[in-house]
């Protein structure tokens, strides 16, 4: 039986959460540990699905993944890195997207590969092209076969220039976990560079890569020929740490998120205070709080960073419709991340969406029939309705749009919120939401 969400709006949300490892990072330090060449210590890591996810491919290639009791710190040694069985590995297809991070490191350390289709959020096709086309320039052999890729490199895997036609941040993660053992030396030009990446350098660093990030997202990895294991602390989770701040706004509530660091939130913080939102930063996070006074409407663009970044961008919308006026957003990341508005639409919010760039950034969907503008009129009040959780982010808008809205709201597919969320419930509850679970 399906579990069931009802949540009865109208209560501000109030207190405080704590957000720990990013979700964007942490999967990816796992993955790293296959470099190394005894056990690493990776700290302050969530439980949600996507560490779940990699914990169990890990441990079908013989690596031994272990949960200290007090800490939670994971224990990754790869020793005994070993070939999986296909069958295994294909009961993981459309989990998540970190497996097509597993490439490099598995050609590395056991010469070959098996791959299963990808998972993650539906917010676009989301191709994996450019992680191919970059395996295969440094010697890579890709074949498709029934529920994923195999890969090999019969030649071994060598350094090479490469460019990215959009700064992936997944293609820019495959590099440099590729190009690190790999013989000689790599350049990455139209690298991204988010902060997620720059902690898996820290850790790549540590394992004794040499990785430069130069001017004008250019990387450029001098490859080794042995890493040794890690001990890192992963950064914490700033689209968690968005998410309950665009809680607060929508909510009227006021919420503290202990591990929230102003430098990886630059861009969301100067968005929310335009928008009306007040923040208040110390050492240890930021609470972020509404005022009382009338929100203001905006134009937002998503973008790589240091931009606007798209999973902040769902969360938002929800807060958008609480302003006065008419915001415009230009999501230029994925072609299809407005699908959820369509519930919040039902829920009494007025949102049109567009095929045309609404905006200046350069977008790749322009002229190509993909609805990636949206225009929201507000402010509106919302009302509770049955929805269906579509994907992670747009599930968390859903949630705080229920967590408004008067009356109730009954939902479902709330599993897909802890691919992400830590501990989703509680918190909530820690924040005063009314509701209960069947
Ligand atoms: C697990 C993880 O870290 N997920 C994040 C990661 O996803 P992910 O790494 O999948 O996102 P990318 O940065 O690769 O995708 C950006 C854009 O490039 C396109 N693209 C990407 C690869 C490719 O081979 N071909 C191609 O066309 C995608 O379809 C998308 O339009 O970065 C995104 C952008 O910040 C975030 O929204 C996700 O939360
Ligand atoms: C799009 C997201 O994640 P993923 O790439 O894991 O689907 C997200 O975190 O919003």
């Amino acid at each position: 039986m399906a579990t069931v969400l009802t949540i009865r709006g109208g209560v501000p949300l109030t207190g405080q959460v704590s957000v720990r490892g990013a979700k964007n990072l942490v999967p990816k330090a796992m993955v790293a540990a296959l470099l190394g060449s005894d056990a690493s210590v990776l700290r302050n890591v969530p439980e949600i699905k996507d560490v779940d996810v990699v914990t169990s491919l890990l441990r079908l290639h013989g690596v031994e993944v272990v949960k200290e009791p007090q800490t939670g710190d994971l224990r990754l040694d790869p020793t005994k890195v070993k070939t999986a069985q296909m069958k295994d590995i294909d009961a993981h297809a459309g989990d998540s997207r970190i497996p097509i991070l597993f490439c490099g490191p598995l050609i590395h350390a056991i010469g070959e590969a098996f791959i299963p289709d990808l998972g993650g959020c539906k917010i676009g096709d989301r191709p994996i092209d450019y992680h191919l086309e970059v395996l295969r320039q440094f010697g890579a052999v890709v074949e498709k076969r029934e529920g994923g890729i195999s890969i090999s490199a019969p030649k071994g895997l060598k350094g090479a220039k490469l460019s990215l036609p959009y700064p992936s941040v997944g293609a820019t993660e495959q590099v440099l976990l590729t190009a690190t053992r790999a013989e000689g030396i790599t350049e990455l030009s139209g690298a991204a560079i988010e902060p997620e990446i720059m902690d898996l350098i820290a850790v790549l660093q540590k394992m004794g890569a040499i990785i430069t990030v130069q001017t004008d997202r250019v990387i450029r990895i001098e490859g080794v020929r042995d890493l040794t294991g890690f001990k890192h602390r992963a950064l914490p989770d700033r689209n968690e740490a968005a998410s309950w701040a665009s809680a607060a706004l929508v909510t009227q509530g006021d919420i503290y998120v202990a591990g929230a660091r102003q430098g990886d939130l630059t861009a969301f913080l100067n968005t929310y205070r335009k928008v009306g939102g007040s923040f208040d930063i110390d050492d240890n996070g930021i609470r972020f709080y509404h005022t009382g006074r009338k929100l203001s409407p905006l134009v937002l663009e998503t973008d790589v960073h240091p931009g606007f970044m798209t999973d902040w961008q769902q969360p938002l919308v929800v807060g958008l419709t609480q302003a006065q006026g008419v915001s415009i957003v230009h999501e230029t990341v994925y072609e299809n991340r407005f699908g959820f508005t369509e519930a919040l639409v039902r829920m009494g919010a007025n949102i049109q969406l567009h095929r045309e760039c609404l905006g200046s950034v350069p977008c790749r969907f322009g002229q190509r029939n993909f609805l990636h503008s949206a225009v929201i009129s507000g402010a509106t009040q919302l009302k509770g309705a049955e929805i269906h959780i579509p994907d992670l982010r747009g599930g968390f808008s859903h949630l705080i749009a229920a967590l408004a809205a008067t009356g109730s709201s009954r939902v479902t597919g709330i599993e897909i919120i802890n691919r992400g969320y830590e501990h989703f419930q509680s918190k909530l509850e820690a924040l005063g939401a009314d509701f209960d679970v069947h």
